[in-house]
């Protein structure tokens, strides 16, 4: 039988924090308990200090008590922020530093859905963007989030740059090529993103998240850290996703990370809208002959294998990488070409996933902190 909130709660009476003496319940450190059959999630407060390190133990000890009672399969503990530990540049300090928890779905906001990979450099960003203009051609209102905290791109591949405009309550998002944009890039100091931990990226996402004007919208595309660690399963878990596309290179080896990144998804209750193969195969740019360097197909048969849509195969091609450079992404720069082409049919089997779900007599199952 699942677990009820009271025996839950129970469990975490027992958890001591030593630095107070108190048990983790009574002290106030619980909150955002999510119980979803066999799994149980919530957020286990920081406090002041900020030393997300120095509680670890206690929050696996909360993991641990949880994981032992009757009927819990897994059990989620994110640490929460009281606030960032380092200053934030000016548009996140216009905003409260109270505990940011909010959740749920955003008004005007139809489909939120995540562009995910199992590690860095497939060419994640470089789908979001493509995509996020793909689904525009296709009569869509889009907005795309760059909440990539190791290394936001969107501005230099949208070519947008300046402070965002606020009126002190709400973020205006850029406008760039017809669609709507922000970046993690202009709340959060580049080089601190290193040290930041899952509960920070999700107080900045948050912020992001609610505190842009975003609507109205039918997809916010919103392109992940890479990885399967603390921080990005916070963020599968905590935002109201629609769904969520995983990219890979063929290796085998990229392709063992994409598969933890489909795990993550999963054990989050996230629809997987399909899988993507970046780099699948050479185009010469000169003569326009094809390679398969990496041995192409892998995600292919990963996707088979897993029950999941294949969406399509990005060649490797120069031209994507200059014109993202450039700001200029290829689906605006050559819309003719084969490459620009792979990514609009992505577009399009990304909005029938969508469609298809939207009509489905039960909607997708979606997980809210
Ligand atoms: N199909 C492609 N052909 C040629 N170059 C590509 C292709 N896809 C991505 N690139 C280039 O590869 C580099 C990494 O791509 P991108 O930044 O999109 O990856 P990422 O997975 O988002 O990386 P990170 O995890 O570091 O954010 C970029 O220089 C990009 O222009």
């Amino acid at each position: 039988m699942p677990p009820t909130r009271d025996t839950i709660l129970a469990a975490l009476r027992a958890v001591v924090d030593p630095e107070t003496g108190r048990n983790v319940v009574d002290a106030g450190l619980i909150s955002g308990l999510t119980l979803s059959g066999g799994q149980v999630g919530f957020s286990l407060d920081l406090g002041t200090s900020g030393d997300a390190a120095a509680k670890e133990p206690l929050r696996r000890a909360c993991e641990d008590a949880v994981r032992a009672l009757d009927g819990v399969d897994a059990a989620f503990v994110v640490l929460t922020a009281e606030r960032p530990p380092s200053p934030a540049p000016a548009a996140s300090r216009r905003r409260s530093d109270k505990k940011d928890n909010r959740s749920g779905a955003i008004a005007g906001v139809r489909h939120i859905i995540a562009v995910a990979s199992g590690k860095g450099g497939v060419g994640k960003s470089t789908l979001s963007v493509n995509l996020a203009l793909g689904l525009r051609d296709l009569g869509l209102k889009v907005g795309i989030m760059d909440a990539d905290i190791y290394g936001p791109s969107l501005p230099r591949m949208l070519g947008i740059s300046g402070e965002p405009q606020s009126d002190g309550k709400t973020l205006t998002p850029f406008e760039a090529r017809g669609v709507k944009a922000m970046s993690i890039g202009f709340i959060v100091e580049e080089d601190k993103a290193m040290i930041w931990r899952g509960p920070m990226v999700m107080t900045a996402v948050t912020q992001l998240l609610y505190d842009v004007d975003w609507a109205p919208l039918d997809v916010l595309v919103v392109d992940m850290p890479p990885g399967t660690g603390d921080a990005q399963l916070t963020m599968a878990q905590r935002v109201p996703l629609s769904g969520a596309v995983v990219v890979s290179t063929p290796q085998d080896i990229a392709l063992i990370d994409a598969r933890k990144g489909i795990a993550m998804f999963d054990k989050v209750n996230v629809p997987l809208l399909g899988l993507v193969e970046n780099m699948s195969y050479y185009v010469c740019p000169h003569c326009g002959s094809r390679d398969e360097l990496f041995g192409h197909g892998g995600a292919r048969a990963t996707a088979e294998a897993r029950n999941t849509p294949f969406l399509g195969e990005v060649p490797l091609h120069l031209a994507i990488r200059e014109m993202s450079d450039t700001g200029t992404p290829i689906v605006d720069s050559q819309p003719d070409s084969e490459q620009a082409q792979a990514f609009a049919r992505i577009a399009q089997g990304v909005k029938a996933q969508l469609d298809a779900r939207a009509q489905a007599p039960t909607g997708p199952t979606i997980r809210m902190g």
